[in-house]
């Protein structure tokens, strides 16, 4: 395959997944923050995803983004997912327009639907609960995080209506290598394993769509998050399961 795709945020976590996955599929350019410690293996632009000069270089050629870039933190402060998340990307989605970019996979999150948790947990993190979000409820954020992922989501709907760009947002769960969050009930519910985040990314890049709002995460007994849309509309295999796993790392479950 030789489809170039632009791939922002690639020095993060989810950048690193996807990269060991994928390196070979795709002729990448890829988008860092900062000059990474290793010289890249293709091309790459260092700069920030609101520069909309840096964003209209990088979208030159390419057929197709994956929006990772921004502020990942469930307790980021308003100014910056407000700078880095919303603007960000509204500013990448014209810099994709107008290099006539076919499809942009955006990095949404759990965050985006957080509070649908708030009166259902901890119960809904077990394998006995049947309770299951689809991706077509309304989104509940649970912080100024999880807004900026809605407005990521609907700048998205906006972009592929008036322009036409085919746009999948991915609610991804929680990324952690090689084996799920331990003690950590939430994460081993939203766990999204390595390879199965490559392989959703690459459906993602390869599906026939319109606009999509899927949710990420491995086929884990314990999810409450459906991979119906995911299997339907990209033909997403997950191959991983937190429940296959059991470790001595301890995850600390974070505060809510
Ligand atoms: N890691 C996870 O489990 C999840 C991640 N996500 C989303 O996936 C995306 C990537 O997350 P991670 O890889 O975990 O985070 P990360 O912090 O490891 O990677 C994000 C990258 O974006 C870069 N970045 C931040 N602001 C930028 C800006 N204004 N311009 C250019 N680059 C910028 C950072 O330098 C970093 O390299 C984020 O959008 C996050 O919201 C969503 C749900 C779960
Ligand atoms: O959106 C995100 O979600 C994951 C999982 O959420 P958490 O609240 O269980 O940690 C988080 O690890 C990641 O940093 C964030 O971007």
């Amino acid at each position: 395959m030789n489809d170039p795709v632009l791939l922002t945020g690639a020095g993060g976590r989810v950048g690193g997944a996807i990269l060991d996955g994928l390196g070979d599929e795709y002729d990448w350019t890829l988008l860092y923050h900062s000059q990474p410690a290793e010289e890249p293996d293709a091309d790459y632009f260092v700069g920030d995803v609101t520069d909309a000069d840096l964003m209209a270089e990088a979208c030159d050629g390419v057929e197709s983004v994956v929006h990772l870039a921004g502020d990942p933190r469930r307790d980021a402060p308003w100014e910056s997912v407000l700078q880095n998340n919303i603007h960000g990307t509204k500013v990448l989605y014209d810099a994709a327009i107008d290099a006539g970019v076919e499809k942009l996979v955006y990095a949404s999150s759990n965050h985006a639907v957080g509070h649908f948790e708030t009166e259902r947990k901890p119960d809904l993190y077990r394998t006995d609960d049947d309770f299951k979000l689809n991706g077509t409820e309304l989104p509940r954020p649970g912080n100024f995080y999880g807004v900026s992922k809605v407005a990521g989501e609907t700048l998205g709907r906006y972009y592929h209506d008036e322009h036409g760009v085919a746009v999948c947002n991915i609610r991804i769960g929680n990324l952690t290598k090689a084996h799920p969050p331990i003690d950590y009930e939430r994460g081993q519910a939203m766990w999204l394993s390595h390879r199965d985040c490559a392989h959703l990314h690459q459906r993602a890049l390869e599906a026939e769509y319109e606009y999509e709002i899927v949710y990420g995460i491995s086929d884990n007994d314990r999810k409450y998050y459906s991979l119906e849309r995911a299997k339907e509309a990209l033909g997403y295999e997950p191959k991983d399961n937190s429940a296959h796993f059991s470790g001595e790392e301890r995850v600390e479950e974070p505060e809510s």
